[in-house]
């Protein structure tokens, strides 16, 4: 997708300034300026707002030259500068959200062009609202297209929504009105109505949607525009907006398309939020949009708050105040770990929840889905392999007893090392929780977004599990560094054991991941070590 492409270059360019704030910081924050503006108008933002960003950013930047600042300082003002110029880029002031409300009826309304993806987003959204537990229908009132009721009954039917329309009424309004009707005396709590499109913006459309709009009297119109056309958004946007006062854009086909950043800056001087956009033609190619978690999936440093908004919408709500209590107190039990995990695979597709996960978006383009979910599914067998004590655990329970290491292992079909590697990366989120809450305690700390919840950042070698690459500040290890290290461990269990003394080795905060890599002995690691920060 070329907007991952756009997020790389502008992370190259902040990447390269944070490098450089030591030697001239004017001459650093211009070069950095000169690769965000290229990659921003090679995506087709709309020129005047990328010169408005530009002097935002310059401005900012250089007022706080004059400032005593240190080094770590200069590089956390420069990355947070860029993340608000960037947001304010796609945002546009908007009110309260639409929420339905469990146990009472709500009515989305669609509208938009013919073929822009209205029937496909209607399934994609009605299969959002069923994940998370309401009682949703479809109610087709496409009377115009030959085949349209066909084609949401399809959609519908492999989505397992219930759904309405007539092969024989031509009055869309009535459809709607009826198929309305019939769902709310069911007690339906989402009720999505699909209207028709035109080729063009005609009168007859626009009329078409008022009266339904007045049968159905919605909660929230949606208008769905295709990405592709670029900048024409915000013209089409307009119009619509005229006629059916939309109160929200799912924006489609955002998926390969060189004008997804011109789309999207140019809904949001509409001043009407995008709320959904759409990757791609299968029903889960669909991903909730907020200003700052696009932002924080496009600089790739994640966005833990819509992962937690997710994790909170599909997850027991006992299990995650549990775990929150566990994480505010800086603890991580291997059990926290092991519902993470089973939520997580609830989730959805794997590409989509790594996108919130800091750098592992990146990385997953590279391992692959179906190597990352492999390895997920290996770490829940090897969870389920422990006893309750075991799982109530911090983990040490296996360093003081390693026969324990080797019945899980038996237990769940795995190695004593993937055993070994799961308990390092439960480790190494246990650290981040005790960092997290740490800086609860201290203030507020890093970026927007990362604060609070531990990611899910894994240790060198953990197959499709990475760690943090791409992250601001973080190194950049390839997938081939990884496989190497792993490969590396895996020869050598010694190394091994006392790579696990130096995870539970005392005092908090990470272990040190230099004298890890030291103790490889060996070049490659020694590179790795290097790009950690970490003196060899
Ligand atoms: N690549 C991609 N294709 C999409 C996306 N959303 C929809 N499509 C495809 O776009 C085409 C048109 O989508 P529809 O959902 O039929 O569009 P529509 O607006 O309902 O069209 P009418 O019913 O004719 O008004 C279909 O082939 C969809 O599979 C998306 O996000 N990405």
């Amino acid at each position: 997708m070329v907007l991952a492409d756009l997020g790389k270059r502008i992370n190259g360019a902040v990447n390269s300034a944070l490098s450089n704030t030591q030697d001239d910081y004017a001459t650093a924050v211009d070069a950095m300026l000169k690769g965000i503006v290229t990659a921003l108008l090679e995506a087709d933002v709309n020129i005047a707002l990328v010169s408005r960003l530009r002097n935002n950013i310059k401005g900012k930047l250089l007022e706080s030259k004059g400032k005593s600042m240190n080094n770590a300082q200069t590089k956390k003002l420069i990355q947070k500068t860029v993340f608000d110029e960037l947001c304010n880029l796609v945002d546009c002031d908007n009110a309260e959200p639409f929420k339905p409300k469990k146990k009472k009826s709500s009515v989305v309304m669609f509208v938009g062009l013919q073929g822009s993806g209205k029937t496909t987003s209607c399934t994609k959204l009605a299969v959002y609202y069923a994940k998370r537990g309401f009682k949703v229908g479809l109610v087709c009132a496409d009377t115009f297209r030959a085949g349209a009721f066909d084609q949401l009954k399809q959609n519908a039917i492999k989505a397992r929504i219930p759904f309405y329309g007539s092969y024989t009424e031509t009055d869309p309004a009535k459809v709607a009105e009826e198929g309305v009707a019939k769902f709310k005396k069911e007690k339906f709590e989402v009720i999505i109505v699909d209207t028709s499109g035109r080729h063009r913006q005609e009168t007859e459309l626009f009329r078409e949607m008022v009266e339904i709009s007045k049968v159905v009297k919605p909660s929230q119109t949606i208008m769905v525009l295709d990405a592709s056309i670029g900048q024409a958004a915000e013209q089409q946007s307009k119009a619509f907006k005229e006629s059916s006062d939309f109160g929200a854009i799912i924006l489609t086909k955002m998926d390969g398309h060189a004008k997804g950043g011109g789309a999207i800056s140019a809904v949001a001087a509409t001043k009407t939020p995008i709320i959904f956009i759409g990757t791609g033609e299968h029903i889960h190619d669909f991903e909730s949009f907020s200003p700052k978690s696009f932002v924080s999936k496009l600089l790739g440093i994640g966005d833990i708050e819509s992962l937690f908004e997710q994790i909170q919408t599909v997850s027991n709500k006992e299990d995650t105040q549990a775990m929150m209590e566990n994480i505010q107190q800086g603890k991580f039990t291997l059990s926290d770990f092991k519902k993470q995990m089973q939520t997580i695979m609830k989730m959805g597709p794997l590409s989509n929840i790594a996108q919130m996960i800091p750098g592992m978006g990146n990385m997953m383009n590279q391992v692959g889905e179906e190597e990352t979910s492999k390895s997920m599914k290996k770490m829940v067998y090897v969870l389920d392999s422990m006893t309750k004590q075991e799982l109530d655990s911090d983990g040490r329970i296996f360093i003081d007893e390693p026969s324990r290491l080797v019945r899980v292992a038996r237990g769940s079909g795995c190695t004593v090392f993937d055993v070994e590697m799961i308990l390092m990366q439960q480790q190494m989120m246990a650290r981040m929780a005790q960092g997290a809450a740490a800086s609860k305690q201290g203030g507020a700390r890093g970026m927007p977004g990362m604060g609070g919840m531990p990611g899910m950042g894994g240790m060198p070698g953990m197959g499709g599990m990475p760690g943090m690459p791409n992250m601001p500040g973080m190194p950049n290890i390839s997938p081939q560094m990884m496989q190497d290290a792993q490969a590396k461990l895996r020869q050598n269990p010694s190394l091994m054991n006392k790579m696990m003394g130096m995870f539970n080795g005392s005092g908090g905060g990470m272990p040190d991941m230099g004298e890890m890599m030291k103790m490889m002995d060996d070049p490659q690691m020694q590179q790795m070590a290097k790009q950690f920060g970490m003196g060899m």
